[in-house]
């Protein structure tokens, strides 16, 4: 595969020297959100930790319950203000025709051209917020080639590849859209805009930006508006926060937006902790920049492929499989689990909560069953679920994951190191990047293990009941 990178781009022009952030000695941040109407708990206050950058730390105990910061709704940075009556954003209209060619699924690049404006404009109401914000990222599209190919999996290189033609088309649409405009009229006050600095200001937001709800629609739902939110982006991320984002659209709220409430009683000297949500590690690293030891939400992704799965059974010693010619009746079933047909998703998933997708674990069984009737007795819900007591019978479930284990054997073969070369390379050290990219492959091969482990003992499990009912 080709891949995209953009080290080789001029770096968007800073001068910082100070850790990380856009300018030396940045605005108190705390004092600004208090000036502009907003609130922060007195025990609150910034801190390094050395690992995950700036985060919020108490400096004495805090109750549960307690609100830890609140921001007026003047604070957020949004890409426009929508006004109640569902009039336009007034957002200048190269921005707005910039924005309409960003794909939905890279909707942080829409909210980062109004970032980008903002901090080319002198006297920006948000200086004192983009300040403060980091002037780097440890997200993929900045990863030297050789430490994309470090990362071994090929969905990621995949998105990241993605991520960085996207963002080099869009350099040029960018410059198209500014050509011949007057200084006046310039979004970025006549600043040149390259990938780099788009590609600055798509990981802030994506590694920043909260979706709060929007407007109500008649179906009762609301639409979610993406926002940076000063201070309380200073918050690190855990499964098991210590605090949570609270909405504010009730009467008596005044103009208060967003909240921030303290979720469990807090010690002094704990982090202020929120959690970004049930991420894999793919999102973690393409959106943040990190990824999680044992992250209970990630998982590997497979392409259902029948030949495969034929190798793999007969790895496992099934015999005669026939997952590339399955019956009439089989492949309805794997059309109705869009395993096959034209609404096909051939992506199936292991790891995670489920450990097994549903629909890869009932076609397994579906295809390595041949008595139909006794698959007809069960609905698709049984035969996706793993913990349904052998469905279709011992030897079936035993045969199917025995397949989901050879599977797991051929999938870790993919990977060009094993796990203990990689723990090796990290005791020698290297750049982050390249940290990143082998911790990053280390826990998808862990996945993979756990995977394999946990199967097999389902398997032991399955013939020791076979033994003892025999
Ligand atoms: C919303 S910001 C939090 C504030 C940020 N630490 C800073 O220095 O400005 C999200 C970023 O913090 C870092 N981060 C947050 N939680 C982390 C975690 N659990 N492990 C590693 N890095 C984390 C990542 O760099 C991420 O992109």
């Amino acid at each position: 595969m080709v891949m995209a990178s953009l080290t080789h781009r001029r770096p968007f022009t800073c001068a910082a020297s100070y850790p990380d952030r856009l300018v030396p000695y940045p605005p108190d941040l705390i004092k600004w959100v208090r000036l502009e109407g907003g609130f922060v708990h007195q025990a609150i206050k910034i801190s390094n930790d050395g690992t995950t950058g700036l985060g919020l730390v108490a400096s004495q105990d805090i109750p549960k319950g307690s609100p830890l910061i609140a921001l007026p709704d003047h604070i957020p940075l949004k890409f426009g203000p929508i006004a109640d009556d569902g009039a336009p954003p007034q957002v200048h209209p190269v921005l707005i025709n910039l924005a309409d060619q960003v794909p939905e699924e890279l909707w942080a690049m829409k909210l980062g051209l109004k970032l980008l404006q903002e901090r080319a404009k002198v006297g920006s109401f948000w200086w004192p917020y983009i300040s403060n914000l980091p002037q780097t990222y440890s997200v993929p599209i900045f990863f030297p080639g050789e430490d994309i190919k470090n990362l071994q999996y090929a969905p990621l290189l995949h998105q990241v590849n993605k991520r960085c033609r996207f963002l080099l088309d869009f350099e040029q649409q960018v410059k198209h859209a500014l050509e011949n405009l007057d200084q006046n009229d310039h979004p970025f006050g006549g600043q040149e805009v390259d990938a780099s600095c788009l590609g600055w200001a798509m990981s802030a937001v994506s590694s920043r930006a909260f979706r709060l709800y929007g407007k109500k629609l008649p179906n009762g739902s609301h639409t979610d508006i993406p926002m940076m939110l000063p201070l309380i982006d200073m918050c690190n991320h855990s499964f098991n926060p210590n605090a949570q984002i609270v909405q504010e659209n009730g009467a008596g709220t005044e103009n208060i937006l967003v909240k921030v409430v303290a979720e469990t009683p807090i010690q002094q000297n704990d982090a202020l902790l929120l959690n970004y949500g049930c991420l894999s590690n793919d999102l973690f690293l393409l959106d943040y920049g990190f990824v999680i030891a044992s992250n209970p939400y990630d998982c590997i992704e497979l392409k259902y492929d029948g030949a495969l799965l034929d190798a793999a059974s007969m790895a496992a010693g099934v015999s005669s499989p026939n997952f590339s010619s399955p019956t009439p009746w089989q492949q309805q079933i794997l059309v109705q689990l869009k395993l096959d047909g034209e609404a096909s998703n051939l992506k199936v998933n292991l790891g995670g909560q489920q450990l097994v997708e549903g629909r890869l674990l009932a076609a397994l069984r579906v295809l390595l069953a041949s008595d139909m009737e006794l698959v007809h007795k069960h609905d698709l819900e049984t035969l996706k679920s793993l913990s349904a007591d052998a469905p279709l019978g011992i030897a079936n479930e035993v045969a199917a994951l025995r397949s989901i284990i050879a599977l797991c054997v051929i999938a870790l073969g993919h990977f060009p190191t094993k796990i203990m070369e990689d723990e090796a390379m990290l005791k020698k050290g290297g750049s982050a990047s390249t940290e990143l990219a082998i911790n990053f492959r280390i826990q998808k091969k862990s996945i993979i293990i756990d995977v394999m482990r946990d199967l097999t003992k389902r398997v032991k499990s399955l013939l020791a009941k076979e033994i003892s009912a025999a």
